[in-house]
C-alpha cells in the first residue's frame, strides 16, 4: 500500500517505436514521443551525452549516434541508458522528479520475469521511485475499452500479439506472439523504392531553393553523419510514406488485380515525385496472408524480391484472423464466446486503412457459424487512440480509488525484495 504524498501517478507506456507518458486520469498522454536516444560521439567534453528529446535529435548532427532504448521485444536492454532516458522525459514533459511518482508500467504481453525483476530492482534502487506497477499491454488496453474480458489484437511496430484476457487477467498460454508488425511494411517499402531507383534521401543531406515554379537539390556534404543517424531519419522518412499510402484490400490479394488498385502519388522531402499502385495493398496483405503468399506475389511482379533470411522465422504466421482464432481455441471452451464477441483490434498497425473491416471479414469466415463474431477498437479512430490504448487503460487504472491499495512501494521493497513483483504485478 503506497499513503505517500497525494500526487498523481504517472503512466509510463514504452513500445518499440513510440513512447507515451501522461498523469493517470487524463484522456491522452501528456507526452508521445521516440522511444530512440541519440549519444554524442565526437571527442570533447559532451563526448558520451546522452540527448532524449525527439527534437534535439532531429536536429542536424554529425558525429551522433541514435539506437532504440528497447529491443524489438520491447524489453530494455540498457538499464543505465533507459534511466536517462526516463529521468529525462519525466522533467521535460511532466516536469517532475522520478522519486516524486508513483509509476505505472506497462510492459510486453509475454510474461518475462527476469525483465521484470530488473526493471523492479533499477526502478527502486536508482531511481528512488516511491512506489510503482507493472501490467501487461493487453490487459490495459482491455481496461481502455471498458472491458474485463475480451481478445486483444495488440499489432504494433515490432510484434503482432493475440492475447485473450479473462477478467481482468492475461491468459499467458493462449496468448500467441509474431515478430512482426509496421517496421515489415517500412522496410518492404523501401525496398521498393530502392528497386525502382528512388533513393531516399535525409533532410539534412540537401539544400532545397524554390524559384518559382523550380525547385532546386544541391546534395550537401555528409560526412560524419554516422549510418545510424541517417537510418533514423529514412526510417521517418519512409514511415510518414507508409502511413498515408498503405491500404488493406478488401478481399485477398491473390484474387484481386494489382494493376486495379487505385495508384497513390507521393512527393519526398526533396521533391522526388512518384505513384505507387498495387504495391501499397500488397504489403499490408502480410497480415491476413502472411509472408508465403507475399512472396508469390511479389515474384509474379518480376521484381528482385525475395524473403530475407531474417524473415524466416515468420514462415508460421499466416495472418491475423487466424492468431486471433488459434489463440481463442487455446483458451478454455466456456469462454471462447464471449472473447469471439469481444475482439479488440489495438496498435499502431492496425491504423492502416481497411484493416478493421477485412479483420471483421476474415473472421465471419473461419469463426464457429454458431457463433457471433465482433471486431471492433472501440474508439474513434484518433492515432493517438490506437497507438496509445495501453496508455489509456493504466490511465484508468492509476485513477482508480480501489487500485490505490495495491502499488508496489519501496518499503514492500525492502522488506521481500524484487521477487515480490511477481505476487502484487500478477
Ligand atoms: N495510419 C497508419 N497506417 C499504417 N501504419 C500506421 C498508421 N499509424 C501508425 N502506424 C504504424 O504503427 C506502428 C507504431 O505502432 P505503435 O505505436 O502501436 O507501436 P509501438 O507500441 O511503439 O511498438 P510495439 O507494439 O512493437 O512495442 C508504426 O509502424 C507506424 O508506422
Amino acid at each position: 500500500m503506497y499513503a505517500g504524498d497525494d500526487v498523481s501517478s504517472v503512466v509510463v507506456d514504452v513500445g518499440t517505436h513510440t513512447t507515451r507518458l501522461g498523469y493517470a486520469g487524463e484522456d491522452q498522454p501528456q507526452s508521445i514521443t521516440s522511444s530512440q536516444i541519440g549519444i554524442i560521439t565526437e571527442e570533447g567534453d559532451r563526448s558520451g551525452e546522452i540527448i532524449t528529446d525527439e527534437p534535439k535529435i532531429d536536429y542536424e548532427r554529425k558525429n551522433f549516434e541514435v539506437e532504440p532504448i528497447v529491443n524489438t521485444d520491447g524489453y530494455i536492454t540498457d538499464f543505465d541508458k533507459f534511466q536517462v532516458y526516463l529521468e529525462n522525459k519525466l522533467k521535460n514533459s511532466l516536469q517532475l522528479d522520478l522519486t516524486e511518482a508513483p509509476l505505472l508500467f506497462t510492459e510486453p504481453n509475454m510474461h518475462n520475469k527476469d525483465h521484470r525483476l530488473k526493471l523492479t530492482e533499477i526502478l527502486f534502487e536508482k531511481c528512488n521511485v516511491p512506489c510503482l506497477f507493472i501490467c501487461k499491454n493487453a490487459v490495459l488496453s482491455s481496461f481502455a475499452c471498458g472491458k474485463s474480458t475480451c481478445l486483444v489484437l495488440d499489432s504494433g511496430h515490432n510484434s503482432t500479439y493475440a492475447a485473450p484476457v479473462f477478467e481482468g487477467y492475461i491468459l499467458n498460454g493462449s496468448t500467441l506472439k509474431y515478430k512482426i508488425g509496421g517496421s515489415y511494411v517500412s522496410s518492404k517499402l523501401h525496398e521498393y523504392l530502392k528497386n525502382k531507383g528512388i533513393s531516399v534521401n535525409p533532410r539534412y543531406s540537401f539544400t532545397k531553393t524554390v524559384d518559382g515554379e523550380n525547385t532546386k537539390i544541391t546534395p550537401k556534404d555528409v560526412t560524419g553523419f554516422t549510418d545510424s543517424y541517417r537510418d533514423y531519419h529514412i526510417e521517418k522518412i519512409i514511415r510518414f510514406f507508409k502511413e498515408e499510402c498503405s491500404l488493406v484490400s478488401d478481399i485477398p490479394i491473390a484474387e484481386k488485380k494489382l494493376e486495379n488498385i487505385k495508384s497513390f502519388e507521393y512527393e519526398l522531402p526533396d521533391g522526388k515525385k512518384f505513384e505507387i499502385g498495387g504495391e501499397r495493398c500488397l504489403y499490408p496483405e502480410v497480415f491476413f496472408s502472411g509472408v508465403d503468399v507475399i512472396n508469390q506475389e511479389l515474384q509474379k511482379t518480376g521484381g528482385d524480391f525475395q524473403m530475407d533470411e531474417d524473415n524466416s522465422h515468420l514462415k508460421g504466421f499466416i495472418g491475423v484472423q487466424h492468431a486471433i482464432t488459434e489463440s481463442i481455441n487455446q483458451a478454455d471452451l466456456d469462454i471462447r464466446k464471449e472473447l469471439y464477441s469481444n475482439i479488440l483490434a489495438t496498435g499502431g498497425n492496425c491504423m492502416t486503412q481497411g484493416f478493421l473491416s477485412r479483420l471483421q471479414k476474415e473472421l465471419l469466415e473461419i469463426a464457429p457459424q454458431n457463433l457471433r463474431v465482433k471486431a471492433s477498437s472501440s474508439h474513434s479512430g484518433s492515432v493517438t487512440e490506437y497507438c496509445a490504448s495501453s496508455f489509456t487503460g493504466g490511465s484508468i487504472l492509476g485513477s482508480l480509488g480501489s487500485f490505490q491499495q495495491m502499488w508496489f512501494s519501496k518499503q514492500e521493497y525492502e522488506e521481500n525484495g524484487a521477487i515480490m513483483v511477481e505476487r502484487k504485478c500478477p
